[in-house]
């Protein structure tokens, strides 16, 4: 993770090649860098985006969900669920600057943050069930306070993976940006933000978000055994195995 601060703004920038995905180690790194910043009084604004070109984040590591130690898939979801009430629950402004692919664990990460931007011809959204499994609740409320239920119903569904187009079209993003410009204008939609007065806008967050952080915190343990229990399922296995061989696949084909 590259963290710096311009002025009071963090900027973090999500560098695991190939393709960023998050795995305990990179997770409980993310949290340590975000909780650093959070607690810096200094600090009032954080934009999220990647080193990386064309990718903002493949998502969760799936080889942490594939064959794996049931004691480190657990450190390895508490972790994930850690990242999301941070990230959802944070009192600094937050912006992510999507410059590149953003499923799954990727889109999580961006629909927690305050603001999206998206640079044009990438591909966002929450396709768990193309890999046969499900988002949590919590994903789902996500995705639902962003885009409205039928829309998140529907795609949630249908693992739909949305164009930049069709992401802004729905309100998945804010706005579409060129690459170039796009940490330009992480920082224009940031003193947007600062024109309002923190605690006005702290405490207005929290009335919108604070009951979706809530009923994670009342099911955090329950959430992490309905995990484990369903990501080691012989079922649940073998879908992740073949997704696993058709990543490869379309790398070869
Ligand atoms: C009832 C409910 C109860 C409980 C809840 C149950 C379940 C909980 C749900 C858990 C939630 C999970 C959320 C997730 O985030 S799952 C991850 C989903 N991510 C994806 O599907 C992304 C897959 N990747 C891609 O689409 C492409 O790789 C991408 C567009 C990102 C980049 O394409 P590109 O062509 O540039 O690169 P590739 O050649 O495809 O990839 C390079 C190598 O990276 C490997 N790879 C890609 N993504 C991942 C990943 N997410 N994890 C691990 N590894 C990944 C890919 O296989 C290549 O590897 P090599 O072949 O080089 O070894």
């Amino acid at each position: 993770m590259l963290t710096f601060k311009e002025s009071c703004i963090g900027v973090m920038k999500l560098s695991k090649p190939p393709v960023n995905s998050l795995n305990l180690e990179y997770l409980t790194e993310f949290n340590i860098a975000i909780e650093k910043l959070e607690n810096d009084k200094s600090c009032r604004g954080v934009i999220i985006t990647s080193a990386l070109p064309k990718i903002f984040s493949a998502g969760l590591d799936i080889l942490e969900m594939y064959q794996p130690n049931t004691d480190r898939l657990r450190q390895f979801w508490t972790q994930v669920q850690q990242l999301w009430i941070n990230l959802y629950g944070s009192q600094v402004a937050t912006v992510a600057a999507i410059n590149g692919h953003a499923p799954a664990g990727g889109c999580l990460v961006s629909l927690s943050c305050d603001y999206r931007i998206m640079a044009p011809n990438y591909t966002i959204g929450l396709n768990e069930t193309q890999l046969g499994i499900v988002a949590p609740f919590w994903f789902s409320d996500t995705i639902t306070n962003t885009i409205g239920f039928r829309k998140a119903e529907r795609a949630l569904q249908l693992g739909y993976m949305f164009t930049t187009d069709e992401a802004k079209a729905c309100g998945l993003i804010d706005k579409i940006v060129p690459p170039d410009q796009i940490m330009a204008v992480a920082h224009e939609e940031m003193k947007k933000m600062f024109a309002v007065p923190d605690f006005a806008r702290q405490i207005t967050k929290n009335q919108c978000r604070k009951q979706f952080i809530d009923k994670l915190h009342a099911k955090r343990d329950a959430d992490t055994d309905n995990f484990v229990n369903f990501i080691t399922k012989d079922s649940i296995q073998k879908a992740m195995g073949k997704y696993l061989e058709s990543l490869k696949k379309r790398k070869s084909g």
